[in-house]
């Protein structure tokens, strides 16, 4: 088990290159089992663990995946099997985006239930609800849902309770090879939307509206396999804006869209951090003193709930109180205690974070609680007095390429160690002496 170890108390200066975005490649890669013929080829595809889990799902099924150097190619087109175990569903939630494509492509789809997670219980109830409306007969039983559709399924309108990323995506998968238009309204309008969108099209897709409440999807007959290359990691970028600004320190970073991140630049902006926008990314410089926000996550254009854990971290830095509302997920505060032992001051009421600062942090052992926490404490360490570890990275690898390298090249005293081997060291030391 490898831990994180930095020292803080380093300015970032440098500059930093967003991966492919996790959450744009995810779909994108489901996608591409609709394609009944030619391979597909998608460019800028991060490294990541959740890219080995969507791509083992793939294979599972009967698809042949390549992938090195950041392209990754799938062949889709042989005789798809149509389950997806509880083996890569429990690892990766995400995984259940197959379901859209492989009803679509096979008339049945046979997956296990997701469950809830750490940050919340994390139903799929709309995803099941479109395909529903759409002529699927859904069935749940001994941990699996399956869904069949008699002959194929048809377009429909469909209205989702909660713009939800997920359901818009599985929905927009299956909806694209339907018999039909399907009109899909109060839809997430992420910029992950649209980059699915921008490959379903590739692929000889109909989809219009995607990146607004209402999207339009004229059913195919077939889809062929086409090229794509990933949108730039919003959030992965967001992190290190962060990073720069809570060291006070001068970073460029590369694939830092401001169309994309328009809320946390303008919150940013608005405790007096100093971004300039130019072709390629964002220079972000952090000012001596951060003043307080309040901030309220909520689903796109709103503020993202990914990049609410490393803006508490920043928070804890700005002079006075500053208020987070969590509205997406209802368990997604499991950092605060980490702060907490950081010294940070922070009180949750209901679903409210009350974050007094400026306090000075100090090093501590620390578990990343989820992915985003897990940045958010190394961000935190940057500027905490002393040692700071940082434990569970399984979950930052789920989303974050080589983070501690990177946060090396900006000038961060971190390293990232075996845990058993540091034990093990340190064993053999205190035998010697
Ligand atoms: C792989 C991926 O892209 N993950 C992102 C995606 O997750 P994901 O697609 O799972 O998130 P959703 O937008 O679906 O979930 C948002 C909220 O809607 C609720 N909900 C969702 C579906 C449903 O059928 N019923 C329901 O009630 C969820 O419990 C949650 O409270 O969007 C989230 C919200 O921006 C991000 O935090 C995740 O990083
Ligand atoms: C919550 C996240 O991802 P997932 O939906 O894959 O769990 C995230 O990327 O922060």
């Amino acid at each position: 088990m490898d831990k994180i170890i930095v020292q803080g108390g380093r300015r970032l200066k440098g500059s930093v290159k967003a991966e492919g975005a996790k959450n744009a490649v995810l779909p994108v890669i489901a996608a591409t089992l609709l394609a009944e013929e030619g391979q597909s080829t998608l460019y800028d595809v991060p490294p990541l663990a959740d890219v080995d889990t969507i791509s083992n799902v793939l294979r599972h099924v009967g698809t042949e995946v390549t992938y090195e150097d950041h392209r990754w190619i799938a062949d889709a087109t042989g005789d798809l099997s149509t389950e997806a175990p509880f083996e890569y569903v429990s690892k990766m939630r995400a995984s259940f985006l197959v379901m859209g494509p492989l009803l679509a492509r096979k008339g049945i789809a046979h997956i296990a239930l997701p469950g809830g997670c750490a940050i919340g219980s994390r139903p799929i109830d709309q995803h099941l609800k479109g395909f529903e409306a759409m002529g699927a007969h859904v069935e749940i039983g001994n941990g699996y849902i399956e869904a069949k559709v008699e002959e194929r399924l048809q377009g429909a309108r469909i209205y989702l309770d909660f713009p939800s990323v997920g359901a818009t995506e599985n929905i927009m998968m299956a909806a694209a090879l339907a018999e039909g238009t399907t009109t899909l309204e109060n839809v997430a309008e992420e910029p992950e939307i649209v980059d699915l969108a921008n490959f379903i099209n590739a692929m000889g897709g109909k989809v219009r509206g995607a990146g607004t409440g209402t999207i339009r999807i004229e059913g195919v007959d077939k889809l062929t396999g086409a090229e794509h290359t990933i949108i730039p990691d919003r959030i992965e970028a967001g992190t290190f804006m962060i990073a720069a600004a809570i060291t006070g320190g001068e970073v460029f970073v590369e694939g830092a869209m401001h169309e994309h991140l328009r809320p946390l630049v303008a919150k940013m902006r608005e405790m007096g951090v100093k971004i300039e926008e130019s072709d390629g990314g964002m220079l972000v410089t952090g000012p001596d003193i951060l003043k307080p926000v309040d901030i309220k996550t909520m689903p796109h254009p709103g503020f993202p709930t990914d990049m609410q854990a490393q803006f508490m971290a920043l928070l804890t830095q700005a002079k006075g109180t500053g208020l987070i509302t969590e509205t997406v997920f209802e368990n997604r505060f499991m950092h605060v205690e980490e702060f907490q032992r950081m010294n940070a001051s922070i009180k949750i009421e209901g679903r409210t974070a009350v974050i007094s600062g400026p306090k000075k942090l100090q090093g501590a052992e620390v578990s990343a609680t989820d992915l985003r926490a897990g940045a958010a404490l190394i961000v935190a360490g940057l500027v905490a007095e002393g040692e700071t570890t940082v434990t569970e990275l399984r979950h930052l690898d789920r989303g974050y390429v080589d983070f501690h390298k990177k946060l090396q090249s900006l000038g961060a005293n971190v390293k990232r160690v075996n845990a058993d081997e540091a034990a093990d060291t340190s064993l053999k030391t205190a035998e010697r002496s």
